[in-house]
Parts: C-alpha cells; sequence; structure tokens
C-alpha cells in the first residue's frame, strides 16, 4: 500500500473532513495519530479504526492547536510511539465571525504552529526524513465570502503561508513538500452551524445559501482523494487544490515576475 510504513498527524481528526483524511490515510497503510479537542469523539473514532485495522495504528492525542505546548507534547509522543512523524495534515478550523480572534488563531496559528513544530520533526536539516505537509484551506480561500470575512482571510492567509513554505522548502532542501486543501462546502459540524455563526454578518445567511444551491456540495470521498494525491504525487509541491462536486483542479496562480 502506498501510505504503508508511513507515520501521519492529523489535526482536528475526530470528526469531519479530520475523520475522512485518518481514514484514507489508514485505508493506504498509514499509522496515524489523531489530534483533537473532542475527546469524547476523538476516542470514539479510535475504537472503530482499532477494531478495523489493530491497536498498533492509532494513537489519540487531547491537543488544541492554539496551544504550542499541546502541539509540541502530541509531536514529540507521536514520533516516540510511532518512530518519526512523514506526514502531517493541518486540518483543525473553526468559523466564528462574532470570536474571530478565535478563528485567527486556530485557523491560521493553528496552522502555522503545527507546521513549525512539524519541520523539527520532519526537515532533513534537522535531522528528519522529509515527507509532506497538507493543509487545510477552503475554496475561501481562493476567493472571498463575504458572510465570514475573518474566516476568508484566514483560509487565504493558508493558502500563501503554504505556497511561501513550498518555495521556502525548495530553495532550502527541507525535503518536504507543501500543498493546500482548498474545499467547497462539505456537510460537517462546521458546515451545519454556519448561520450561528456570522455574527455581525448575519444578514448574509441567504446569500451563503444560494451559494450551497449554485456551488453545491461536495462528496466527502471526493475530499479525501484530493488529500491522498496530494499526500501521495511526489510531483505535488506548493499545489492548492480546489474540490467542487463537479471537478477536482490544481489552482493555476497568476505569474508577476518573469
Ligand atoms: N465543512 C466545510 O464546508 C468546509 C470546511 N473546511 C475546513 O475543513 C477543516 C475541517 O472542518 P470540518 O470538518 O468542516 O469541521 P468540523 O467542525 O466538522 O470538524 C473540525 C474538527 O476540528 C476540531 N477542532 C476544532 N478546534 C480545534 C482546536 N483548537 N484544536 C484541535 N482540534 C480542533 C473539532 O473538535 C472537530 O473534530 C476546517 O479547517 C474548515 O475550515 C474547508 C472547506 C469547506
Ligand atoms: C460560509 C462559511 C463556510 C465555511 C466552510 C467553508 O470553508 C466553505 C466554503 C465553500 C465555498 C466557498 C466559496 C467561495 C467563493 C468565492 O470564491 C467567491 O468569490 C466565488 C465567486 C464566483 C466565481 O466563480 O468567481
Amino acid at each position: 500500500m502506498a501510505l504503508q510504513g508511513k507515520c501521519a498527524v492529523v489535526t482536528g481528526a475526530a470528526l469531519g473532513i479530520g475523520r475522512a483524511i485518518t481514514e484514507i490515510l489508514m485505508k493506504n497503510g498509514a499509522k496515524v495519530a489523531l489530534l483533537d479537542v473532542n475527546q469524547a469523539a476523538g476516542k470514539s473514532l479510535v475504537e472503530v479504526l482499532d477494531k478495523q485495522y489493530g491497536r498498533e495504528r492509532t494513537l489519540f492525542l487531547n491537543c488544541d492547536v492554539e496551544s504550542e505546548e499541546q502541539i509540541k507534547a502530541a509531536f514529540q509522543k507521536t514520533a516516540d510511539t510511532f518512530g518519526g512523524i512523514d506526514i502531517l495534515c493541518n486540518n483543525a478550523g473553526i468559523l466564528d465571525e462574532k470570536c474571530w480572534e478565535r478563528a485567527v488563531s486556530v485557523n491560521l496559528m493553528g496552522v502555522i504552529r503545527g507546521t513549525y513544530l512539524a519541520l523539527e520533526h520532519m526537515s532533513k536539516l534537522s535531522g528528519g526524513r522529509g515527507g509532506v505537509i497538507v493543509n487545510t484551506a477552503s475554496l475561501a480561500g481562493l476567493g472571498p465570502l463575504p458572510s465570514c470575512p475573518v474566516y476568508t482571510a484566514t483560509k487565504h492567509g493558508v493558502v500563501g503561508f503554504t505556497r511561501a513554505m513550498a518555495a521556502a522548502s525548495t530553495a532550502s532542501g527541507y525535503g518536504i513538500r507543501f500543498n493546500t486543501l482548498c474545499p467547497g462546502f462539505v456537510q460537517t459540524d462546521l458546515y451545519t452551524s454556519i448561520k450561528t455563526n456570522l455574527g455581525q454578518f448575519s444578514d448574509l445567511a441567504d446569500a451563503t445559501q444560494q451559494m450551497v444551491e449554485q456551488l453545491g456540495v461536495v462528496n466527502m470521498s471526493d475530499v479525501a482523494e484530493s488529500v491522498l494525491e496530494m499526500v501521495t504525487d511526489e510531483t505535488k509541491n506548493g499545489e492548492a487544490c480546489f474540490v467542487s462536486p463537479k471537478e477536482r483542479k490544481y489552482v493555476d496562480f497568476p505569474k508577476f515576475m518573469g
């Protein structure tokens, strides 16, 4: 299997897209450390996965990506348990236009924090064996969602940060590929709670619903398959994969130099 012997870390792994990422990585042979703040959901998922794949393939760690200390400890525990880290999926994210500082802290700062701590384990410049990091942004990382400007900002930040890290890795020789996942609407708890989290932009809830009707809802399996491709295809570095109900395509970003 493509990921036999590989060790992965997935944040926000207990539910939704993170669960789908975890499952497809395990289906393809990887061991997975599931990091999440939802202990009940995380432990319940691990029970299911242990029955399917055996007890030595998973590790659930209660970890808040807003905490440097907790991520650092979780990565170390993963490396100690599985013998290293080859794959990181910075997936944890929230929608909250009311407590927008928390959205920035989780969605953008959490991705940066996880990436930088993973470098200590994965980069060939620090004795690591290289690997791949896939950061979960959104279609809102490629174009604005008027009903959630801060969420949009965090996702644009994730796209830009990830592309810059891909270029830095190539230039400096980290031996790590960096790619971004940009799905449209996906049926998850976050999606279900959109209307309650728009704050001062709640008047735009109907307009957002119209976007859902225009764009449609993406199949979770298509989201997971796009992550698997960005993890396994060694040619993919600095890519942003747009996933809609109709298609999966890599964004052709404008070039401004040369
Ligand atoms: N559902 C959608 O329509 C789309 C979601 N996304 C992104 O996908 C990612 C996953 O979202 P969903 O699966 O939809 O959400 P979800 O709410 O279903 O699952 C998110 C998971 O992350 C965990 N989490 C939240 N804050 C955390 C923190 N501080 N530390 C650790 N874990 C934390 C939650 O406990 C939960 O298990 C997010 O980054 C989201 O922005 C992107 C595009 C579309
Ligand atoms: C409303 C919060 C949703 C939170 C979950 C999530 O991330 C969902 C994102 C789904 C769709 C995002 C669409 C963004 C569209 C913009 O790019 C818009 O400007 C597109 C304009 C149409 C075009 O073809 O350019």
